[in-house]
């Protein structure tokens, strides 16, 4: 008897393209959180761009929320996308906050070339002809690399600056971590349905997340 377990799709996307994933997840801006030698101008361009990002996520997620119900075998799906929509009004609220305290006005923030170019590959995932497998995997990704990039940071051995220890926590909590797996699991379920056709143009928007995921982070340290 096999006693091994096979290993999902996303597990095997992981594995293949483990080089450009740790580049998402294990970018420079996130090494210098995780060491305390952040460039403060660095991380309060993030968060102001961060913030332009999530309100334009909004929207994405509100389509995977379409496309789940028209799309779905399982009624699940429905209630963990919810959750996701329901945090990110807390999440918006955080960020003007947080906006504040570091002395950032949003309405003087103009978006930077790499949030534009992210922003502008979300919307063409929120385009009805695109299908819900590929979309919540993309979906599954986006939340996916934050969330290890953030745990990270309160890791064991990281030397996070306490100032910085509430941004690290809200993604990198362990119930943010129990969203990431779930978004995951519905990912899997579906790949494992789809079509070859799915199956490629899902594995290619993956990567097309990491990219994205790099050059924002790199947009960050650049500043
Ligand atoms: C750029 C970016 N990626 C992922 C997330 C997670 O929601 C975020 N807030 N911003």
């Amino acid at each position: 008897m096999d006693e091994e377990k096979m290993m999902s799709m996303t597990e095997t996307w992981l594995k293949k393209h483990r080089l450009l994933y740790t580049g998402a997840t294990r970018n420079p801006f996130i090494l210098t959180i995780h060491d305390a030698t952040i460039n403060i101008a660095s991380f309060k361009t993030w968060l102001a761009q961060d913030y332009l990002f999530v309100r334009a996520f909004v929207p994405f997620v509100a389509s995977v929320l379409i496309k789940a119900w028209k799309e779905s075998d399982d009624n699940g799906d429905i209630e963990i996308i919810l959750g996701g929509m329901a945090s990110l009004q807390d999440e918006i609220t955080w960020f003007k906050r947080e906006a504040t305290n570091w002395g950032i006005s949003h309405s003087e923030v103009v978006p930077q070339q790499a949030n534009i170019n992210y922003c502008r590959f979300l919307e063409s995932l929120m385009s009805p002809e695109m299908e819900y497998t590929v979309a919540i995997t993309a979906f599954w990704a986006i939340e996916a690399v934050y969330q290890e990039s953030f745990a990270y940071c309160l890791g064991e051995g990281s030397k996070t600056p306490p100032e910085l220890k509430e941004t690290c926590a809200r993604w990198g909590n362990e119930g943010f971590g129990m969203y990431c797996q779930s978004l995951q699991r519905i990912a899997d379920r579906r790949l494992l349905k789809a079509s070859e056709d799915e199956l490629k143009k899902a594995e290619v928007l993956f990567l097309s997340v990491l990219e994205h995921e790099v050059e924002f982070w790199n947009m960050s340290t650049a500043a």
